[in-house]
């Protein structure tokens, strides 16, 4: 009778023998060949149809080449495959960007999409727990298309059901890895669906000089470096307040220089004006004649403060009941107050009084200047709690490169580490990592990688030439 197992019904059957093994085999259901056949072909037609439809000029690449050596032989494909080849070549040697956009990228995402991305998602999204086993079955997010640019990979994916936006933010280290780059970037795109950046390269690795002075008189958003996409990074300053939080050696200082010069027409003209707080003595002091108003110490700080204050009241009172925007004129300049370090000025300030003042003053144009004509822009070195209260008080905020993973959230908000904003894992070489930084813009949650440009002290000191010819003439 056992010769029958394993598998067999053993219904009643009685055995002597303790631990004897009984198995029950489950009913197998036959599925005739014919259907598994059409199964087959169907997914392999509809596998076709996908890929021409979504990358046409990858799928002729291939297909036209081999069906005319099927049909006429090699030496007639060879001249197929030539004729387009010498019109090509040339473009791509001679144009590269437009041949990029329209050709280059698409065969780029094909190869990434099949050698990189279809090759190894099963793997990566199992072990990086992204899949889930329930009921004898496999459920794996759906890769829907790759995209490349000149420095990314664009993935876009669609989520299981009932998987949130933090199951794939937990996990960008896995992904980055598992995909082969240095990091990974989570955002949405719609209810279900994600964008995954997966960089290839590093636009950012270069340090970018200078910005030209610009020509136009503009109190912003001014251009102050480059985006990781290639785009310019333009700041919004007039109309809110900034804070450049980063490390010792991160780059605030290019972030204020670029500002400044950046402002230099509108100053020339006289509808900005830059008011300088220099705790530190040694960032702003060496462009003294480009601020209208410049202070060191920290009563000196105060007293300019104070001033700011008072000057930023008078305004609204003018402005009270007649406008509620305001627009930049000799008569009412734009006046941006910048503050290299300012923690200097209130958390390690050990005048308890002067402290008080500068928190209050600082507080007080922050909360109020915005829409009369008054910014502030200050740098950070430590954005932990006991600067929290100055933290908050300011709309937008840059992450350069800073020493502990936690005080990302606490610089951009809360969630942005999660969505890729590494500011923990920014180079300290400063041929590399300075001046790199997260922001996020006003539109959208997700933080993005800049760079901005580097002032040196020889720019500063054409600037001050310049300016004081300008101002002589
Ligand atoms: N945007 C940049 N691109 C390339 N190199 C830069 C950039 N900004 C700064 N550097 C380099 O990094 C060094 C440190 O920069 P900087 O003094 O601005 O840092 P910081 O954040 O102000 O530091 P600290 O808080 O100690 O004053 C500079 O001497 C310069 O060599």
């Amino acid at each position: 009778m056992f010769k029958k197992l394993p598998g067999d019904q053993v219904t009643g059957l009685v055995t002597t023998t303790p631990d004897t093994a009984v198995v029950f085999r489950p009913a197998v259901v036959r599925t005739p060949a014919i259907i598994t056949i059409v199964i087959f072909v169907w997914r392999v037609l509809a596998g076709l149809v996908r890929m021409v439809w979504r990358h046409p000029i990858a799928t002729a690449v291939l297909a036209i080449p081999a069906a005319v050596t099927w049909l006429y032989g090699w030496r007639v494909a060879l001249l197929v495959v030539w004729l387009p080849v010498s019109v090509l070549l040339p473009w791509a040697l001679f144009d590269r960007a437009t041949f990029n956009a329209w050709i280059g990228w698409r065969l780029l995402a094909f190869w990434r999409l099949a050698w990189m991305y279809r090759r190894h998602w099963h793997a990566v999204m199992t072990i990086s727990g992204l899949a889930r086993h329930a009921g004898g079955r496999d459920y794996v997010p759906h890769l829907v298309a790759v995209r490349c640019t000149s420095w990314a990979d664009l993935v876009t994916v669609n989520m299981l059901t009932g998987q949130a936006v933090k199951d794939w933010a937990d996990r960008i280290e896995h992904l980055a890895h598992g995909f082969g780059a240095t990091s990974c970037r989570v955002s949405v795109t719609r209810a279900g669906r994600l964008l995954l950046t997966f960089p290839r390269r590093d636009p950012l690795a270069v340090p970018l000089p200078a910005l030209p002075l610009p020509e136009a008189v503009s109190v912003g958003p001014v251009e102050i470096g480059i985006r990781e996409d290639g785009r310019p990074w333009r700041l919004k300053v007039h109309g809110t307040h900034v804070l450049a939080a980063g490390a010792t050696g991160a780059g605030k200082g290019s972030i204020l220089w670029s500002v400044i010069r950046a402002l230099i027409p509108a100053v020339w003209t006289g509808v900005a004006e830059l008011w300088g707080l220099d705790p530190k003595l040694m960032e702003l002091s060496f462009g003294r004649p480009l601020f209208t108003r410049y202070a060191a110490s920290p009563a000196d700080c105060a007293d300019l403060l104070d001033e700011a204050v008072e000057r930023m009241q008078k305004r609204a009172e003018k402005f009270a009941g007649v406008q509620r925007d305001h627009v930049p004129t000799v008569e009412d300049p734009f006046v941006l107050v910048i503050v290299d370090e300012v923690a200097f000025l209130t958390a390690y300030q050990s005048d308890r009084a002067l402290k008080q003042r500068i928190s209050a003053a600082l507080a007080t144009l922050t909360t109020q200047g915005r829409a009369v004509g008054f910014g502030v822009l200050a740098a950070l070195q430590d954005p932990r709690k006991d600067v929290l209260t100055i933290r908050n008080l300011f709309p937008d905020k840059i992450a350069l490169r800073l020493d502990e993973s936690e005080q990302v959230d606490m610089v951009l908000g809360d969630g942005a580490r999660d969505r890729g904003a590494l500011a923990d894992h920014i180079s300290s070489v400063p041929q590399e990592g300075a001046g790199v930084a997260y922001v996020r813009l006003e539109a959208s949650p997700d933080p993005i990688r800049v760079r901005a440009a580097y002032v040196s002290d020889a720019d500063i000191r054409d600037m001050v030439a310049l300016f004081q010819m300008e101002e002589a003439a």
